[in-house]
């Protein structure tokens, strides 16, 4: 039997508060979310999605394991985690870059091995590979900008947006990879069972975030 509602793997923080606006603009009430204090699940019986609150990475598990049909998630942990779910939307939000960051005295061209701190080693050692370097790559959870200030890393690869934490660090940009933002990802099984309901929802954000890109480039 076909289910009813959609089942909505929305990332915690930064994104959850940036895609809320535009859920909104699509005609999805969220008073629920606005107002979460601890609840991690959503349900409303006047709509037909039950919104899961949950970390980047784990939003790509929900939906790997059919958890959830729809994630929307950073293309950082996309990429990380090697996701192979079917993106149908960019949101235009959550919008920033790669980079390769250390500070003023760093040699990008220096001939010994580097050792780089960063929260996504894949993605630093794709980057590396492609320039033919070997470096030794340390993970690193938060804060790290910390990496090369405190000499536990020659550079770090890391996302930046407003380029403030890399400033006021007295950190410099070296190089820059490749760009983030947040995507809606699908479920390839539930994508099959409820196309109607997912592309009723994606066409009504498109046309969210279509607008608010007209917005952008012609300011009323
Ligand atoms: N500075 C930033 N500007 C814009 N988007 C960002 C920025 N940092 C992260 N993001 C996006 O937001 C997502 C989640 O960020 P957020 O900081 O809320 O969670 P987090 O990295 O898990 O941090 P925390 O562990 O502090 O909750 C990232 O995967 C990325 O797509
Ligand atoms: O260019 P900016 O606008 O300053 O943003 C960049 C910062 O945002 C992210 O960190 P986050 O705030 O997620 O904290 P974290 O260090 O705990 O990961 C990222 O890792 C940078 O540290």
């Amino acid at each position: 039997m076909p289910k009813t509602r959609l089942k909505i793997a929305l990332t915690k923080g930064r994104v959850e508060q940036q895609v809320i606006p535009l859920l909104e603009q699509a005609g999805i009430d969220c008073q629920q979310l606005r107002h979460k204090q601890r609840r991690l699940i959503f349900d409303s019986k006047s709509q037909p999605y039950e919104f899961i609150l949950a970390k980047g990475p784990d939003v790509t598990t929900f939906l790997e394991r059919g958890a959830a049909d729809i994630g929307i998630v950073g293309s950082d942990i996309l990429v990380e985690h090697q996701s192979t779910q079917y993106e149908l939307l960019d949101l235009g939000v959550g919008e920033c870059q790669f980079v390769l960051a250390s500070t003023q005295d760093f040699d990008p061209r220096a001939p010994r091995r580097k050792i780089i701190g960063t929260k996504y080693p894949l993605i630093t050692k794709r980057y590396f590979d492609r320039l033919g370097q070997d470096v030794e790559i340390i993970k690193i959870e938060g804060s790290v900008e910390l990496a090369p200030l405190t000499g536990l890393a020659d550079a770090i690869v890391d996302i930046t947006e407003t380029g403030t934490t890399i400033r006021e660090n007295q950190l410099q940009i070296y190089d820059y990879l490749q760009p983030v933002s947040t995507r809606l990802v699908v479920n390839r099984l539930a994508l099959k069972q409820q196309a109607t309901s997912i592309y009723q929802l994606v066409d009504r954000l498109s046309a969210v975030v279509n607008a608010n890109a007209k917005k952008e480039v012609m300011p009323s």
